[in-house]
This record gives structure tokens, sequence and C-alpha cells, in this order.
């Protein structure tokens, strides 16, 4: 996932969340950020300085593969949606084009995973990323690291592709149509 050359760097938009902030979920129904998904991640991620965020997930036994440990899917699925708030940094909507993971180390179930991700790339809608997963803070082991590709697109991606039930109430929802305006592009 080597960004071509003359790709240009992120641009942090404006009006982004200072760093230190927290960036709140996108999406209340959302497995890696929403609140409202029981055995989601609840995934917090806060702005950093320039295009990147940190953010932690605390590992429940109903994230467990083996027993007593992380479920790699899971793992993968922090480290996607910490690549994806960074759209928040941009005012950009995008979603996961390809995302290739390694797996360095274990996770026990009870871990709080530090989570890293910034922006690499962006070479017109295509944006590079990377992240990593730390064990218990931002200085402890790396247990996992990621790479992906996300690709800008359109609030019609969601209201084309997505089924008419969940629309139909997100777009209901003031508060929903609100938190999706803050990725759009605000010139
Ligand atoms: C409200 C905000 C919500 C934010 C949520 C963030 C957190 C969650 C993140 C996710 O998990 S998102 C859910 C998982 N991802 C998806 O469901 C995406 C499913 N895939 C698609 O919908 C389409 O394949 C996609 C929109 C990604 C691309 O289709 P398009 O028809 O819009 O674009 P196109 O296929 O022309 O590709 C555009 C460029 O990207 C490149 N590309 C697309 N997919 C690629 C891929 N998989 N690998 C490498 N390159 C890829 C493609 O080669 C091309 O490069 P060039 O411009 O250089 O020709």
């Amino acid at each position: 996932m080597t960004p071509p050359p003359g790709a240009a760097g992120a641009v942090r938009h404006p009006d982004a969340p200072a760093p230190g902030e927290l960036l709140g979920s996108h999406y209340e129904k959302c497995f890696g950020c929403g609140g409202g998904q029981a055995h989601g991640l609840h995934l917090e991620a806060r702005a950093g300085e320039g295009v990147a965020v940190t953010a932690e997930f605390t590992v429940r036994p109903v994230h467990q593969g083996a027993p007593g440990l992380a479920h790699g899917g899971v793992l993968s699925t922090a480290l996607d949606e910490t690549m994806g708030s960074l759209g928040w940094l941009m005012h950009t909507i995008m979603v996961t084009g390809r995302l290739e993971t390694d797996f360095v180390r274990p996770v026990p179930v009870g871990t709080v995973l530090r989570l890293g991700a910034e922006v690499t790339a962006v070479d017109g809608r295509k944006v590079f990323t990377r992240a990593t997963g730390r064990i218990g803070g931002p200085d402890g082991p790396v247990a996992v690291r990621a790479e992906a590709l996300f690709i800008k697109v359109n609030v019609s991606h969601f209201t084309e592709h997505g089924r008419d039930e969940e629309i139909e109430a997100a777009m209901a929802d003031p508060d929903q149509v609100r938190r999706a305006r803050a990725f759009e592009v605000n010139p």
C-alpha cells in the first residue's frame, strides 16, 4: 500500500476538532464506536496534532477469540475504526477499501488497547493511512499494526447502499445528520 510518487500530504481542515478533543461517535449503532451496540467496541477517539488521532478500546469478554484473548477480527475492527475517524480531521467521508493487519502479540481480555493513527498520503480520492495498537498505554508494547487505503465517498454511498430501515431512522435523527455533516468537505 505504497502511495504513488507525487501523492500529496494530508490537509487538516481549519474547523477540525482541537488536539485532545473527543471526536465522539459518527453513528450510534456503529459496531466500532457507537454507544448503542451492547457488544460493540465503544472505541473513543481523540484528535491529535496534524491529521492524526489517538483512541482507546477496552477488550471485554464478548470480544474473545481464543480463551481469554481478543479475536483478531475485533482487533482489525479497532484499527479500522481508528483510521476511519481520521475523516473528522479532514472533513472527509471515506470508507475502507483495503486493510492489512499485522498481529504482533496476543491481547488478553481486560487490556486497554491504546491506538494511534495518521494519514500518510492523499492521492485524489485515495487516502493512505497507518495505525498501531499498544497494550496498556502509549508506551506499551506494540500488539497490532495496520495500513489501510480509504476511498473518499459522498453521503449517497450510504443512502444508496444502506438498508432503508436504518437510513430512514438516521435521516430522521437531527443529531445523526449533524454528525454526518461534520465529515463533509466544507471549503
Ligand atoms: C459517516 C462517515 C462514516 C465513516 C466510517 C468510518 C469507520 C468505518 C470504516 C469502514 O469499515 S467502512 C466499511 C467497509 N468498506 C466498505 O464497505 C467499502 C466497500 N467498497 C466500496 O464501496 C467501493 O469498492 C469503494 C467505494 C471503496 C470504491 O468504489 P468506487 O467505484 O467509488 O471507486 P473505484 O473502484 O473507481 O476506485 C477509486 C480508486 O480507488 C482504488 N481502489 C478502490 N478499492 C481499492 C482496493 N480495495 N485496493 C486498492 N485500490 C482500490 C481504485 O483502483 C481507484 O484508483 P485510481 O483512481 O488510481 O484508478
